[in-house]
């Protein structure tokens, strides 16, 4: 709803109020047409204030009416007739004035913003563009260079920022509905007309053609297929090129195309199951909002590879003081040095100081002592993870968190090393550590709620989006690369390239293929996994038996591979060669090819011609039926954990929601008979055998994906 008040003898005050964000709901819409009637009808106001209440101006639209029958008055009119208002119409921005909010604001004839406060139009990352005016109205106030860089983005502001643009007006420290009110005491006799931003023309760029070309490029690039972002430089080029009311019809008509498409619900669903998996839940039935988070003053990280580092990073950009322990002198001075220049550079990013004294460095175990969590990244190897377990134990104080950087190892197994497995969970980063975004937490069969609910605190102090998981081999994420990179392997053997299988994917939204992906991180990972696990050992890859392994069709091509010492980008040479050892810039490989006919030929295979949507089904719908069982097997709590682990972790395209999402995009049941179909072509593939969970949610009618977890429950009740 929208208040009323008026204050200072003729200010018209509007307070918009919808916690926790004032999303213009339809109520809010009402609201702020009586009101701005009201106002303007009132002979003893003379100029009028808006204003949020709880310290923000407003978040936008509300993002959950987008699914429903639109009701209540809309957007454009409503800011219309505020633009046209004959008294001066003031936004007094705090916090946040984002989406439909900043499009209000710009309605308005004037911004004041607090110093804090946040703007920006982040409508692209729903798939959609600022449509209530935002496209037409920001490029003719600042400018179309900096309007398409805001539109195209997302990105939010500062309100330092805001004032360099010239989005808004004033900036002040102190009470900004105090300022507005001020203010708009003071222009309340002001003319109104060059006020009014669609009155004016687009400041005129200089090569119009060129800079539209190059920011269609750039949106092209970097969008991986997602069509928003072409969009919105579609309405600011209108903004550029057309009177105002012809740019708003062509803004109304490009967000009629997105508004209703499979990429705007997408992002949307994602947006809300960002949020979800932060509510999470554990088959105990403890739950995020029963356990309490114990408090973490110190963190120690043991082990100071690649991951260690960008753990630490991680750990003392929140603020905590952190121990990093490595055994050898000469490997922790060497991490010492790549730790303060990862957190210089950091710091130099964010304008802040680098907090280099929060980390101290020591090779010997017992600096952990007074840690209330330790995390654990030493080589993925459980001999020794139990190792360090064991000394940990002997070594940190009692009640210590323990946790452990692994990306696959049974959780359990590592718990039982301890006299305390409830305080051991698993914390499964991603490299580079202090980059990405996912964590996997994964509880243990005697995890605490305690431990899980402090892991995952302390992941969204890193800022990370925390998952929680169950154990199992491979957590979620790797569990379900398991099926996707095998069928990779089998696409190959049928016909297909690396170069072939990694456009269908990239083509698809994937910022990297399989196989370049698999040359990046590096084919031995899998190789000493599989070594480990009885499927790989020299030698075995040309055998009889070289395609059966445990009963079920097997792929020797990556161990062939590393036999002769090709471990990706590393080697120089992997599923593509590079320039050199260390490359970066993948070619395809003539050497493989023929290596791939010579395999062919000497086990009978015949190449056939495989399209892009053969690769798709076959690596897609088999990761989708791991995590159908994933999801049986109450691994993860619902669709919504699998397919943000997916979108943060994976590279999987946003704008498709995550594998689970997908799923019933294109409709369970054409899932289900395409994996019926390509199991009954490939009986010895178990992967692809249909779960139980995909059958039962067919049978149920495909229900959408919200509703779900009543099936999931229903089949783990049978179990
Ligand atoms: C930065 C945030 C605002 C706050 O972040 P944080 O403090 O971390 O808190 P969160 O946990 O994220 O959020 C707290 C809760 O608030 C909920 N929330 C947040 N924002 C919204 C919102 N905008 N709507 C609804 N709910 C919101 C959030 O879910 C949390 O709830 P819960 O605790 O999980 O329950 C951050 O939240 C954020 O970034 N929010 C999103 C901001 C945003 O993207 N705003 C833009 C929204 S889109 C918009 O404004 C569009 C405007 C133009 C509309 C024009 C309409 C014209 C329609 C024309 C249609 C033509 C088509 C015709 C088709 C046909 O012909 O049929």
């Amino acid at each position: 709803m929208a208040q009323f008040t008026r204050v200072s003898g003729s200010v018209g005050l509007i307070s918009l109020k919808n916690p926790p964000v004032n999303a213009l709901s339809a109520v809010v819409r009402q609201g702020i047409v009586d009101t701005v009637q009201r106002a303007l009808s009132d002979p003893k106001v003379k100029s009028v204030v808006i204003c949020g209440q709880n310290g923000i101006f407003c978040g936008g639209a509300d993002i959950k009416e987008f699914g429903t029958a639109m009701s209540g008055p809309p957007l454009v009119p409503m800011i219309h007739a505020i633009e046209a208002a004959e008294k001066p119409v003031v936004a007094a921005i705090e916090g946040l004035a984002l989406g439909g909010g900043l499009e209000l604001a710009l309605g308005c004839h004037y911004r004041i913003a607090h110093s804090k406060a946040r703007l920006g139009l982040p409508e692209v990352s729903l798939g959609l563009l600022p449509a209530a005016g935002g496209t037409q109205r920001l490029p003719r106030l600042i400018g179309v260079p900096a309007a398409l860089d805001l539109i195209t983005t997302g990105r939010h502001v500062t309100a330092a920022e805001a004032l360099k643009l010239g989005i808004v007006d004033q900036v002040t420290d102190h009470n900004t509905v105090d300022a507005a009110v001020k203010f708009a005491l003071s222009v309340r006799e002001h003319s109104l007309n060059a006020r009014r931003i669609s009155n004016n023309l687009c400041p005129p760029p200089s090569d119009l053609d060129a800079l539209f070309e190059g920011a269609m490029q750039k949106v092209r690039q970097t969008a991986r297929g997602a069509v928003a972002p072409v969009a919105c430089v579609q309405a600011v080029r209108a903004a550029a090129t057309m009177p105002y009311t012809q740019g708003m019809e062509r803004e109304k008509e490009l967000m009629a195309t997105l508004f209703t498409s499979g990429q705007a619900r997408a992002l949307q669903y994602c947006f809300f199951a960002q949020r979800a998996v932060g509510r999470w839940s554990m088959p105990s039935g403890a739950r995020w909002d029963t356990s309490k988070p114990r408090p973490i003053h110190k963190a120690a990280v043991i082990g100071l590879g690649t991951m260690g580092r960008g753990i630490t990073v991680a750990l003392a950009q929140t603020g905590l003081s952190v121990v990093a322990v490595e055994t050898q002198e000469k490997q922790l001075m060497e991490a010492k040095q790549a730790v303060s220049g990862m957190l210089k550079r950091g710091a130099k990013r964010r304008g802040v100081a680098p907090v280099l004294d929060l980390v101290s460095y020591n090779c010997n175990l017992q600096a952990v002592a007074d840690a209330d969590l330790v995390i654990e990244a030493v080589f993925e190897d459980m001999d020794l993870k139990k190792k360090v377990f064991q000394q940990l134990s002997a070594v940190c104080k009692p009640g210590t968190l323990l946790c452990t950087n692994t990306s696959a190892l049974d959780i359990d197994h590592l718990a039982s090393q301890t006299p305390n497995p409830e305080l051991v969970v698993g914390m499964h980063f991603f490299a580079p550590a202090h980059v990405m975004k996912l964590l996997e937490v994964v509880y243990g069969s005697r995890s605490s709620p305690q431990v899980v609910a402090t892991a995952m605190q302390l992941g969204k102090k890193m800022g990370k989006v925390s998952v929680a998981v169950g154990n199992c081999r491979g957590f979620v994420g790797n569990r379900m690369l398991k099926p996707y990179m095998e069928h990779a392997f089998f696409l190959l053997e049928d016909g297909a390239t690396p170069e072939l299988v990694d456009q269908a994917l990239e083509e698809f939204g994937f910022a990297m293929g399989v196989f370049r992906m698999s040359d990046l991180s590096g084919l031995d990972v899998g190789w000493r996994v599989r070594k480990e696990d009885g499927l790989a050992h020299p030698g075995m890859a040309l055998g009889q038996a070289a395609r059966v392994r445990q009963g079920r069709r097997y792929s020797p091509l990556a161990d062939l591979l590393c036999e002769q010492d090709r471990f990706g980008q590393k080697t120089g040479m992997g599923w593509y060669q590079y320039d050199k050892p260390g490359g970066r810039v993948s070619r395809p490989d003539p050497w493989l090819h023929s290596f791939l006919e010579e395999y062919r030929a000497r086990h009978g295979l015949v190449a056939r011609r495989i399209d892009h949507q053969e690769v798709l089904e076959r690596c897609l719908y088999t990761m989708i039926n791991e995590g159908f069982r994933i999801l049986e097997d109450g691994i993860a709590a619902g669709p919504e954990d699998i397919d943000m682990i997916y979108v943060f972790g994976y590279g999987w395209p946003r704008h498709r929601g995550g594998p689970m999402f997908y799923a019933g995009m294109v409709g369970l049941e054409r899932v289900l008979e395409r994996l019926e179909h390509y199991h009954q072509a490939h009986p010895d593939v178990p992967y692809l055998q249909p779960c139980n969970l995909l059958r039962r949610l067919v049978a149920s009618g495909s229900p959408p994906i919200h509703r779900w977890r009543e099936v999931i429950k229903k089949v783990r009740s049978q179990l």
